[in-house]
């Protein structure tokens, strides 16, 4: 998982400084210095580093905090508040009300993840009771209609686009449109008329150095007026985010961030800094390829998860989404219990339908995703599923509960 590292090496420092007899200057120096090292190794942007060492060193003085306090709980306090606050802007982003229209265009650099993160926001919608609609405005790059129709269909989520980029018999052209602008606001019309409550316009992908598409972002922003524009970074971006996303924020109104590929092995930090960048919140991030692999954010529970220290909440969702209504509290109440072989195995079935399992392991306090090597995710999820087959023998073989 993305930033997997970066959350063991805080909590290495954070452990190292409170297994320390004596918390004195220096042991809280080094603490610190660890934390930045780690920081700037995953790419996080140096003035956010800069900028949170120097907030840490305000919030705690060491000279200053009378005999009985707490200083280890304060400063790793003043860590945990500090990792939130970078990701935190300070404002939230526009939030779609169900039954009145609005329009949400995607925008980002080529291959970020645009056309698959569309339809998994507009099917993460439709599964709450929206009726979502895709308009496909990106003739620039060859088959982003085809992805995208495909896509929807798979979601059964109406689109609108034109084929115009795919080679097709020259006396198809006349049928086909190559302005991206026209597109876009024929598409979101259409779906005004037919009373979609969420009309999502993909764009092209683009860099900040290709001045005409993002003078042709501008005109589609301008002719659509969407409601929120959305930013979607890729984890894997590296130290050229902060730039990048600074650029799309000055020339469209971007309102909120999606990072996706969060499932990869990328260090990650440079992606945090699209929050500073574009002075917006991220509201979801991509964890796979597949529909569902899309997880709201929520800041605090999410670097409680970085840190080893769960996310009960998310947990919690994730068995609602997952785990049958009537099923739910039986599953709580068996796995507080512990474990018999029989439960072990309905549990594993409930976990596995729950995501890949370091996902779901980093929710649970005490567990770090660096507990499930990188790279073996899958073989993991395949390994659980040998352990169920053979479990499933055992018991019909004979073995029973305790
Ligand atoms: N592992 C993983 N792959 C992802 C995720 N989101 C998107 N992808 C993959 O990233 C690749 C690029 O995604 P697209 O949706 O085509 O990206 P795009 O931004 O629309 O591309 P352009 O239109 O060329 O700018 C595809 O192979 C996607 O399957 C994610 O969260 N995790």
């Amino acid at each position: 998982m993305v930033l997997a590292q970066l959350g063991g090496s805080i909590t290495r420092a954070l452990q190292q400084m409170t297994n320390a007899t004596v918390i004195d200057e220096k042991v809280f120096n080094d603490c610190l210095n660890e934390i930045n090292r780690a920081l700037l190794q995953s790419d996080v942007q140096f003035k956010l580093v800069q900028d949170m060492h120097t907030n840490i060193k305000k919030i705690v003085n060491l000279q200053d905090l009378a005999a009985g306090h707490d200083k280890r709980k304060i400063i790793q306090q003043a860590v945990f508040n500090e990792l939130c606050k970078m990701l935190d802007p300070g404002k939230s982003s526009f939030v779609p009300k169900k039954g009145k229209t609005s329009v949400v265009m995607f925008v980002g650099l080529q291959g970020s993840g645009k056309t698959t993160t569309c339809t998994k926001y507009a099917h993460y919608y439709q599964k709450k009771g929206w009726k979502p609609a895709l308009v496909c405005a990106d003739t620039f790059r060859a088959g982003a209609f085809d992805q995208l129709k495909q896509n929807a269909t798979k979601a059964k989520i109406p689109f609108y686009g034109s084929n115009y980029c795919i080679a097709v018999p020259s006396f198809l052209y006349s049928y086909m449109e190559s302005d991206p602008v026209k597109i876009a606001v024929e598409g979101v019309e259409r779906f005004k008329e037919e009373n979609r409550d969420l009309i999502i316009v993909d764009t092209s992908g683009r860099h900040k150095q290709e001045a005409a598409l993002f003078e042709e972002m501008r005109q589609v922003s301008e002719a659509t007026k969407p409601d929120l524009v959305i930013f979607v970074m890729d984890s894997s971006i590296g130290q050229a985010a902060f730039d990048q996303a600074q650029a799309f924020k000055q020339s469209v109104a971007v309102g909120a961030v999606i990072i996706t590929k969060m499932d990869g092995h990328a260090k990650g930090g440079g992606s945090l800094s699209a929050v500073a960048a574009t002075k917006s919140p991220v509201i979801f991030i991509g964890t796979g390829e597949h529909m569902d692999e899309f997880e709201v954010f929520e800041v605090k529970p999410f670097v409680s998860r970085l840190l080893g220290m769960g996310d009960l909440s998310g947990f919690v969702d994730k068995i609602h989404d997952n785990v049958p209504m009537d099923k739910q509290l039986e599953f709580l109440q068996k796995l507080s219990e512990g474990f018999t072989l029989r439960i072990m195995y309905q549990q594993f079935q409930n976990m596995l339908s729950m995501g890949p399992m370091s996902q779901v392991f980093s929710m649970l306090p005490g567990f770090s995703s660096e507990l499930m090597p990188k790279g073996q995710e899958k073989e993991n999820h395949a390994k659980v599923k040998r352990y169920m087959t053979i479990m499933d023998s055992m018991t019909n073989e004979g073995m029973r509960d305790r």
